[in-house]
């Protein structure tokens, strides 16, 4: 089994965070779009499909008439919220799944677990599973993403057997999956399986997590991994396999077109005339590899005097998970390296590193990857990685170069088109980089090229939809 389509049938998708969050501004409730690249890997699909999407709404309402309103405002973008208490979102969603789920998909050390945020992931996946039944039609198909409801397809099959009601589930990982014995460090590690195994279809973005979530199959719980993409278990029959998510290019390339990007463009252009553009845009997060990112620009600027004032890095570390102490950090780290990197090479005639901690708006987020030279990600671990698929859709006409992590998703498919790396060794950085920036053009353009097809052929997230 490939894919699950059946446009007659009805798509429910759900996710922990909806597409659009809500905030309190002045008493009244606004909402904007959501960071990260889950919604922008779903965004595609609005053009063709519809559906309706279940999630958090990232703030707590109590109050039955603001929910009303809140509803009411998010309806109008199919969206349907599931309220949560604060403590409750707090304790699932960064005390469980951030800090102890997230950081074992990462592969990172040092995990604590911890009984309070488990009991608080189980119940959100609980009052998950009660509102999406309560809505389903028999015939439904359900689409759950990610980490923070891997209990969800159990939870909804239980719910939707007791009522009557058969629906399809597939499940969407958009994290890796960890190899061998990694995910033995989680002492909830079965029932989370588990929970995952109740879908009917179950999707990663490459084929290693997909191997690594198979052989743990085997060795937890015994079950049958002897076909290929199937697997046997309780008398089920599932079926994974790797989906490639991508991106909606001609999103990028309309805002392109937009008069006042052009100008934007044309202004960034002038203000850095002569000097290399390197870009790095990455949510606030110790998996984007944001330390290593300034170490090894750190040691490009020490190993190549002779470009001094001559290269510029622009890096956006868009705000995320700032309740949790982890990342609070890592921003005060990060601030600190910056500020030394500037101390030791900055001149009278300016700075080398411009780190920008906020979001931007997404016209200026174009415009920064149209004007730059290279692209910079230095993932140490990362399920995907959009930020890649999006630089080369704004680089048509400079055909700029894509200096890639070997841990990122995104290298499995792109490394021919890259320049690949291991973000731990800074000279291997410092070489990638100089490499991105003197590589001649008729090389620069085949590996554009490269890239562009399959950013072109992959537009769409064809898992459910
Ligand atoms: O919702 P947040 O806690 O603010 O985090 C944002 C998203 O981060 C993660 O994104 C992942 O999905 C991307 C698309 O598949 C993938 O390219 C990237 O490598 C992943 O890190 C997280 O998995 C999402 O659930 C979050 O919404
Ligand atoms: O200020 C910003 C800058 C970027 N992005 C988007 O965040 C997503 C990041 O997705 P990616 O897959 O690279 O990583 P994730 O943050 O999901 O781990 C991309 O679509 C970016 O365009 C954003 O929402 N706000």
């Amino acid at each position: 089994m490939g894919a699950i389509t059946d446009e007659k049938r009805n798509l429910i998708i759900v996710s922990n965070r909806l597409p659009l969050s809500v905030k309190q501004v002045d008493g009244a409730y606004q909402s904007s779009l959501s960071s990260g690249g889950l919604v922008t890997s779903l965004s595609g699909l609005t053009k063709s499909t519809k559906f309706q999407w279940f999630g958090w709404p990232g703030i707590e309402v109590r109050d039955p008439k603001d929910r009303e309103d809140v509803q009411k405002s998010l309806e109008a973008h199919n969206a349907i919220p599931i309220f949560l208490d604060s403590s409750l979102a707090h304790e699932h969603y960064n005390g469980f799944s951030n800090r102890i789920l997230w950081s074992v998909l990462h592969y990172q050390s040092g995990v604590v677990f911890d009984e309070t945020p488990w009991q608080a992931y189980r119940r959100v996946n609980e009052l998950f599973a009660d509102a999406i039944s309560e809505t389903a039609d028999s015939g439904s198909l359900i689409w759950v993403h990610d980490y923070h409801l891997m209990l969800l397809p159990e939870l909804l099959r239980d719910r939707l057997k007791q009522q009557g009601k058969s629906c399809a589930i597939g499940f969407s990982l958009h994290t890796p999956f960890p190899a061998g014995d990694f995910w033995r460090n989680l002492p909830v590690r079965k029932h989370l399986i588990e929970g995952m195994l109740s879908s009917d279809l179950i999707g990663f973005h490459t084929d290693e997590y997909k191997q690594n979530f198979i052989d743990t199959c085997a060795s937890l719980l015994n079950a049958r991994t002897e076909i290929p993409n199937q697997i046997q278990y309780k008398n089920r029959l599932v079926c994974v396999n790797k989906f490639i998510v991508g991106i909606d290019p001609e999103k990028f390339t309309d805002s392109l077109q937009k008069p006042d990007v052009q100008e934007r463009i044309l202004s960034l252009k002038e203000r850095y005339k002569g000097v290399k553009v390197i870009v790095g845009v990455d949510r606030l997060d110790h998996i984007k590899g944001l330390t290593q990112k300034l170490k090894g620009f750190d040691a490009f600027l020490d190993d190549h005097p002779e470009l001094q004032n001559k290269v510029v890095l622009i890096q956006v570390a868009v705000p995320s998970r700032e309740d949790v102490k982890e990342y609070q950090d890592l921003e005060t780290e990060l601030c600190t390296i910056a500020g030394k990197i500037n101390g030791k090479h900055a001149t009278p005639e300016g700075t080398p590193l411009l780190y920008m901690h906020r979001s931007v708006p997404f016209n200026e987020l174009t415009a920064l990857y149209s004007v730059a030279d290279v692209c910079l990600l230095t993932s140490t671990r990362d399920g995907m990685n959009l930020v890649a698929f999006e630089y080369v859709a704004c680089q048509e006409e400079r055909h700029g170069v894509l200096v890639l992590s070997e841990f990122a998703g995104a290298a499995s498919f792109m490394t021919n088109g890259s320049i690949p790396f291991h973000p731990a060794n800074k000279t291997e950085m410092s070489e990638a980089i100089f490499n991105a920036l003197n590589l001649d053009p008729a090389e620069r353009k085949a590996k554009y090229e490269y890239l562009r097809g399959f950013v072109n052929a992959n537009t769409r997230f064809e898992m459910l939809s």
